[in-house]
């Protein structure tokens, strides 16, 4: 009996993460559903919040920019710091404003690269907060065992992938949506498997559609240099960046 409820439970869960359901669930004819309780788990993950697989350096320094998104001011009230972090959800285009019908073009097994890996600490781990002020980014990334390339070290397509992540996220973010046109890296160190570091991004200069941003990767003290990289992104209008 007891494990016939916990079977109907599970399918039940399963059921609230699948996308159909989900999306179903956004249509205006079944809106009105969400004001009744309702069985199923259809929570989208926050993939950027800390799990028992970060090591504490990554934990520290999520701490250190996360404490600095919200600042108090002299009379306790709590106002908006310099640093946003940014949530990020496996189908970044179901979870953004209007995407769960935008949603329905795109194919619903679609998942984001670098969050399809259930397994915490398996592949990408990685959180990133932006300075809208200084137009700068930063990702605290730790690379789980999957991502091997040289042996113990991270794989180069792996790190050219944060980068592209990063830097693509920044351009959106800076200039709405876009495309990545050209990529260049150098790689000047190899970076251990499952070391915490950093990718900070920066706005070198934006003319038109074209809007540069450079990249580099360093160990989580910012003492030893990795990685260097430039990216140029062209905005380009929704239906160009859904093939439509
Ligand atoms: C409301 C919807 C919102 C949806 C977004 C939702 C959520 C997103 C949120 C967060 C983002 C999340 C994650 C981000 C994660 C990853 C980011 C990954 C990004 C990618 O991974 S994306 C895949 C790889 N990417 C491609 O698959 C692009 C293929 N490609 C093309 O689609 C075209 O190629 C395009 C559009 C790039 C340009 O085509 P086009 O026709 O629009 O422009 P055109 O060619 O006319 O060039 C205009 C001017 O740019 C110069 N120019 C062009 N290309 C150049 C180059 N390579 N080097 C130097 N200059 C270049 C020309 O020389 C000219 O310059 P000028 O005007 O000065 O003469």
């Amino acid at each position: 009996m007891l494990r016939s409820i916990v079977r109907i439970s599970r399918v039940c869960q399963s059921l609230g993460s699948l996308p159909y359901v989900q999306t179903q669930l956004g249509h205006p004819a079944v809106r009105t559903m969400s004001t009744l309780p309702w069985p199923f788990n259809s929570a989208p993950r926050d993939f950027s919040l800390p799990n028992s697989s970060w090591s504490s350096e990554m934990t520290r320094l999520y701490e250190h920019y996360n404490s600095q998104c919200e600042v108090e001011t002299e009379d306790g009230e709590k106002q908006r710091g310099p640093w946003r972090r940014l949530p990020s959800y496996n189908r970044s285009l179901k979870y953004a404003k209007g995407g769960v019908y935008l949603s329905k073009f795109v194919q619903s097994k679609a998942r984001l690269f670098t969050r399809n890996i259930k397994t915490a600490g398996a592949a990408f781990e990685y959180v990133m907060f932006i300075n809208k002020e200084e137009q700068r980014s930063v990702c605290i990334f730790q690379a789980g065992h999957l991502l091997e390339g040289p042996p113990g070290h991270v794989h180069g397509g792996a790190i050219a992938t944060m980068i592209d992540s990063v830097t693509g996220t920044h351009a959106t973010y800076l200039s709405g949506p876009v495309m990545t046109a050209n990529l260049n890296i150098n790689y000047r160190s190899p970076i251990p498997l499952g070391s915490t570091v950093l990718l900070e991004s920066c706005m070198d200069k934006k003319e038109g559609r074209k809007t540069f941003i450079s990249c580099k990767v360093t160990s989580a003290d910012s003492s030893k240099l990795h990685t260097e990289a430039t990216a140029l992104f062209l905005s380009v209008s929704v239906s160009h960046l859904l093939g439509m």
